[in-house]
């Protein structure tokens, strides 16, 4: 359905339904195309821990290594009772066209160990997370795959493997992973990075279509991504912010609501549905608003065949990951919405981990303006190559983007050649 993370009947089967599409388009070798659509390596370890009450628990940990090609892979470690091996496959495939997207020398992978972590103690959480990581830890590493943060997981274990990949080294590591805490060389521009990759895409996008301010914005998901978008617009006077929702309700100023007095309301602990600013709308309301662009920042598939065609925004740039169906992205293609993909829009985590890595391999911090200079700039020079490919081929830029990916990792497979 989408590059990252929807929740689809089979996100394997979808991501190479995804690659095959972009194959037709750039018309690959079909030898190559089949090598593209298999990881280059999938690990299935087993992780028993020592359970509290002294019983022995063994959980499936995966590691999936989709891409090695323009880089060591890379990419998240998820704690989920439902995870599939199929399913981290997908996602350690969308991750390699993510980072190739935005061109920083990584593959693509991801990991997963299949749990429940509502039912373990810290202790419990701390052997588990441990003892994975040991499991895989040939495997793994600075220059062979860097894991990082993803859903149930935090700077908490990231700081649990990187000591573990360094008690099995002897020394420390602090490039095995990313997304730790800054005291051990975490990157503290990384909370923001997110939604300012949102913002320059944005910005790029309302360039791009010549509308003159104020653009009205309408943000749909108001926690680390969301909040954070409306919070760096705010004060940009090209800008009104003029709606904001959250899974309990949505809030609609038609000149532009106070982000900085909501956020406020917010952080002495008042709902955002009854902050006193702008007008009280249910939550699904906002993304058919009356606004310019539409920033869906929450879950994935809330525009979907029933609402798509009542988007009043001229531009969506997707926050979250997967907002968009397939049919609501056809609909709204017919109605000339302009769609940024999550894959371009959403990378910028993806882009400060990369400095946050080569930050530590350097063993030389960076000021947070430079990581932000630096990270703008990817992000601009990432959306001018996608725009430029949808003009040449003449797609949308979710099909462009793929494509641009798919074309360098390829290209960057061409040129190494096929060992042996
Ligand atoms: N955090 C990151 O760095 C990051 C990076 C890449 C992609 N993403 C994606 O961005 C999205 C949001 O991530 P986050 O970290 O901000 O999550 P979060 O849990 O901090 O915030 C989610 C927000 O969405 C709201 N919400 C939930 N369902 C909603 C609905 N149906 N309509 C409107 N609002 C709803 C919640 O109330 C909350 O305000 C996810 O799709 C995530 O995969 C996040």
């Amino acid at each position: 359905m989408t590059l990252t993370g929807t929740p689809v009947a089979s996100p394997w089967r979808e991501a190479r339904r995804q690659l095959e599409r972009a194959a037709e388009t750039l018309a690959l070798d079909d030898g190559l195309h089949r090598m593209l659509a298999v990881p280059r390596r999938t690990i299935e370890v087993a992780v028993p821990i020592r359970c509290d009450d002294g019983t022995v628990r063994t959980f499936l940990g995966v590691r999936v290594q989709h891409s090695t090609t323009r880089g060591p892979a890379k990419g998240g470690l998820r704690y989920h009772p439902d995870v599939t091996v199929e399913e981290v496959k997908a996602l350690a495939m969308w991750m390699t066209w993510k980072c190739a997207v935005v061109d920083i020398p990584y593959g693509g992978g991801k990991g997963a160990i299949v749990c429940d972590p509502a039912e373990l103690s810290l202790g419990e959480r701390e052997r588990m997370t441990r003892r994975y990581a040991s499991e895989i830890a040939p495997l793994i590493g600075p220059d062979r795959d860097i894991l990082a943060p993803d859903m149930n997981t935090g700077e908490r274990e990231m700081a649990w493997i990187m000591d573990t990949y360094s008690s099995v080294a002897g020394h420390p590591v602090g490039a095995s992973v990313t997304g730790k805490p800054v005291i051990v060389g975490g990157s503290g521009p990384r909370r923001a990075a997110t939604a300012s990759g949102v913002v320059v895409c944005l910005r790029e996008a309302v360039r791009i279509a010549g509308l003159r301010g104020p653009v009205r914005v309408a943000v749909s998901g108001y926690g680390n991504v969301g909040r954070l978008v409306a919070e760096l617009l705010a004060d940009d006077p090209e800008i009104a912010v003029v709606g904001i929702a959250d899974v309990a309700g949505a809030r609609y100023a038609a000149d532009g609501l106070p982000i900085a007095a909501i956020g406020a309301e917010l952080d002495a602990g008042t709902p955002l549905a009854e902050v006193p600013f702008g007008e009280p709308m249910p939550r699904d309301a906002l993304l058919e608003a009356d606004c310019d662009v539409l920033v869906p920042c929450a879950v994935s598939g809330v525009l979907d065949e029933h609402n798509a065609e009542r988007v009043r925004a001229r531009i969506v740039v997707e926050g979250a990951n997967g907002p968009t169906t397939e049919l609501a992205d056809e609909l709204l293609a017919a109605s000339g919405v302009t769609v940024v993909p999550d894959i371009l829009a959403n990378a910028g985590g993806v882009v400060v981990s990369y400095y946050e890595w080569v930050q530590a391999l350097q063993a030389m911090p960076w000021s947070d303006e430079e990581v932000a200079t630096r990270l703008e700039g990817r992000m601009a020079a990432a959306f001018g190559q996608v725009r430029a490919l949808a003009l040449e081929y003449d797609v949308s830029l979710r099909r462009a983007a793929l494509c641009l990916a798919v074309r360098r990792v390829a290209d960057a497979h061409l040129a190494r050649g096929l060992y042996p």
